[in-house]
């Protein structure tokens, strides 16, 4: 067999390929199978666009796959050796980083660059528009949740917005629904959610609550397609408080975790914000079967006492040394910079930064702050108890910060002394 598919690859349609490659790895791959490859990052995109249902997603997936055609652009020597863009020939990527891999032969540039260049610009042009219309969708969105907000006003309490964010099937729509126990869209497929879904809950305290489901947070996921899930991702940026669901029976948990960590850092969440995320370890119900397997493992036959003792320790030992490999095999470099051309503003490269010390800090922070089954409904009642009590302390925050702003406002403009100040004073 000389092929790694064997027969019956005449068959297929597309072939999907579980890594990102470059434009030319693409091209090459196209011409050799005859068959439309896609890549990761394409995928992706993909399932975004099938997954989009507001107006609003529609365009963030349009221009996720936008920035990723013109990531894509080649200059392709046809076989009669003309420059064009056709799909199989020798390709050429001239688009990655802005370089020209032709080495520099003067005339094979010309015709081919002007091309080039114009779909570029055409490209550019219909980003700036769709960047236009997502500014007017999430205007929209900002006099509703300026609305909602008046409405907790009125009644007496603000509404406080609470939203759950994770890696993609940690199970953040399946906690969301169990928590205001309306039935939230949620399934195996990667990404089921693109709509950030408001939906509200009851706390032990009496206190309402707006949840907001979002979409999962992904590895590999080039910095650039953040721009087009900026909206949904707003809500994120604006929540009174995070929850970090983390899917507890992954086995790279840790990977999961700082790719969670670097998007929030990337979509602007205030440090302080990410200090007062709640971490939520979910799934334990898995974990719960691993440990009574484990067991039988270590046990080799003899130490049966031990595993009716069903303390979990020894589990929990084994868990954490997978763990700990996960982190080691997962070190390679994460950014490929594939979007990246020369004709990128300003903006785009300073989305690469470092992450801060601090949020690396935060995210070094380890252990969950709660566990629980969002299926079997172990933990959400701790898990509500938790949210209750973060939120007051930011309630009680925000009125030291009243106070602080009311007594500098006093301080500023002298007038006549008041009775009130005197007994102020005397209290302090
Ligand atoms: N065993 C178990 N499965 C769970 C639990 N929570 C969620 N799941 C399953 O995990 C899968 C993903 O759940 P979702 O709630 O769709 O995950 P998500 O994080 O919203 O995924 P995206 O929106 O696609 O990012 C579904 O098949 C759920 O049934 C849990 O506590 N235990
Ligand atoms: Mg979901």
């Amino acid at each position: 067999m000389d092929t790694y598919f064997g027969r019956g690859t005449e068959e297929v349609d597309a072939v999907f390929v579980n890594a990102i490659l470059s434009a030319i790895q693409q091209r090459n791959l196209e011409r050799i199978w005859a068959k439309p490859v896609l890549d990761r990052v394409g995928l992706i995109i993909e399932i975004f666009n099938a997954h989009a249902h507001t107006k609003e997603a529609k365009l963030q997936a349009e221009l996720a796959a936008l920035m990723y055609k013109k990531s894509r652009l080649v200059r392709v020597r046809g076989t009669d050796g003309r420059q064009t863009f056709g799909q199989f020939g020798e390709a050429e990527v001239v688009s990655a980083r802005g370089r020209a891999a032709s080495k520099g032969v003067g005339f094979v540039g010309g015709a081919g660059e002007t091309e080039l260049q114009l779909q570029r610009r055409r490209i550019s042009d219909r980003r700036l528009r769709l960047l236009t219309q997502i500014k007017e969708a999430r205007r929209t969105r900002l006099l509703q949740r300026a609305g909602r907000k008046r409405q907790g006003g009125l009644a007496g309490k603000s509404l406080a917005t609470i939203a759950v964010v994770g890696y993609t099937n940690a199970g953040k729509s399946t906690l969301t629904s169990a928590l205001t126990r309306t039935a939230l869209y949620c399934n195996e497929r990667l990404f089921a959610t693109l709509d950030p879904t408001l939906k509200s809950a009851i706390l032990p305290s009496g206190r309402k609550v707006l949840l907001s489901d979002t979409v999962g947070f992904i590895s590999d996921l080039p910095i650039q397609l953040v721009e087009a899930f900026q909206s949904t991702l707003e809500e994120v940026v604006e929540a009174d408080l995070l929850l970090h669901v983390v899917d507890s029976s992954a086995p790279n948990i840790e990977e999961h975790r700082s790719t969670v960590f670097h998007v929030l850092n990337q979509i602007g969440v205030p440090e302080e914000k990410l200090k007062n995320m709640i971490e939520v370890w979910n799934k334990i119900d898995y974990e719960e079967e691993e440990e009574v397997e484990d067991m039988h493992y270590l046990d080799d036959g003899k130490g049966e006492e031990e595993a009716e003792l069903s303390d979990g320790s020894i589990a929990e030992e084994t868990f954490e040394a997978a763990v700990d490999e996960d982190k080691i095999d997962n070190q390679e470099g994460d950014s490929d910079g594939w979007l990246l051309s020369e004709d990128e503003n300003v903006s785009d490269s300073e989305l690469f930064k470092a992450p801060e010390d601090d949020i690396v800090a935060a995210a070094e922070k380890n252990g969950p702050d709660v566990r629980v089954s969002a299926l079997t409904g172990v933990g959400l009642k701790e898990l509500m108890y938790l949210i209750d009590e973060k939120l007051k302390g930011e309630d009680e925050k925000l009125k030291s910060q009243t106070i602080v702003e009311r007594s500098e406002i006093q301080s500023r403009k002298w007038r006549p002394p008041r009775k009130d100040d005197e007994e102020l004073a005397v209290e302090q």
